[in-house]
């Protein structure tokens, strides 16, 4: 439907189109249920599940949003670095691997990280995930695609300028072994090889949305919550409310 629609005018700009078929797009896979169904591994659940990665270098302020954006909209929180410490933690089979991976500023292998955002996806009650630090790479992103079976609804990307970002980590005072100069280096070359191709990815499908993360953290909540904010506001029961309004903004453009 909202393909028809884009087609009406080809003198909109694309990211309004994006974002008005991404809007679309979700409404009806909430609504239908039927538009990402999973390939069986996660579990049925009345509502199909609303996805969003939250995408930006190390520092960026990722994490401390998600706790507002968590209290704020009622997303189940899924940090991939937090569940790779926890593995670590555990002392599981891989977890000497992953702590010199994060030691080296790298990306732990797919399969690994998925499976945990898998198991994690599988005991919640929540169907709004919001996956923090992932997908790091084109190799997450399509692992994520192939093992879970769904497409995100919403990609956050917080931009910060460097200087920033490496004063924020050496301020973080976490305790984490990748919080020093070296590993932070690393990662941002890491961050610009691997992760800005998938962040270019999702620009080019519409779906990304661009935060410029500097500021306060209030003042940067109030550029995420509108994002949020819309996605709520769309009604189950306002369908064809939804896709005439859209229709009408369309045509009043061109
Ligand atoms: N807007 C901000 N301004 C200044 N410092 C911030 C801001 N947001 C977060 N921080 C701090 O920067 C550090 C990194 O933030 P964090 O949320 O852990 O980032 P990320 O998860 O993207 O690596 C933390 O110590 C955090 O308290
Ligand atoms: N998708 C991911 C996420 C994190 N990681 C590893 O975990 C480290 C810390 O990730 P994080 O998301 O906690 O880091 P911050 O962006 O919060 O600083 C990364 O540098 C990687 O080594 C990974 O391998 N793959
Ligand atoms: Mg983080």
């Amino acid at each position: 439907m909202w393909r028809r629609v884009a087609s009406l005018s080809s003198s909109i700009s694309s990211s309004f189109l994006a974002q008005t078929a991404s809007r679309l797009n979700t409404w009806e896979s909430l609504t239908t249920g039927i538009a990402q169904q999973a390939k069986g591994v996660i579990a049925p659940k009345e509502k199909t599940p609303f996805i969003t990665f939250f995408l930006g270098g190390p520092g960026s302020g990722k994490g401390t949003q998600c706790i507002k954006i968590v209290e704020t909209f009622g997303f189940a929180h899924l940090s991939a670095g937090d569940l790779l410490r926890r593995e670590i933690a555990s002392k599981s089979a891989d977890g000497a691997m992953i702590l010199n991976t994060i030691k080296e500023g790298k990306i732990v292998p797919s399969q690994v990280t998925v499976k945990l955002i898998q198991k994690e996806m599988e005991l919640s009650d929540n169907h709004k995930f919001l996956i923090d630090g992932f997908p790091r790479t084109e190799e997450n992103r399509v692992s994520f695609e192939r093992i879970i079976g769904v497409e995100p609804n919403v990609v956050l990307f917080f931009d910060c300028p460097e200087e920033e970002m490496v004063k924020r980590v050496l301020n973080r005072n976490e305790g984490r072994v990748d919080d020093n100069l070296e590993t932070i280096k690393k990662r941002l070359t890491v961050f610009q090889a691997l992760s800005l191709p998938v962040i270019n990815y999702y620009s080019e499908r519409g779906k990304l949305y661009t935060i410029k993360a500097i500021g306060t953290e209030d003042e940067i909540f109030e550029q995420v919550r509108p994002i949020f904010a819309a996605f709520e506001a769309i009604p189950l029961n306002t369908r064809w409310n939804w896709y005439i309004s859209a229709l009408v903004v369309v045509i009043d453009m061109s």
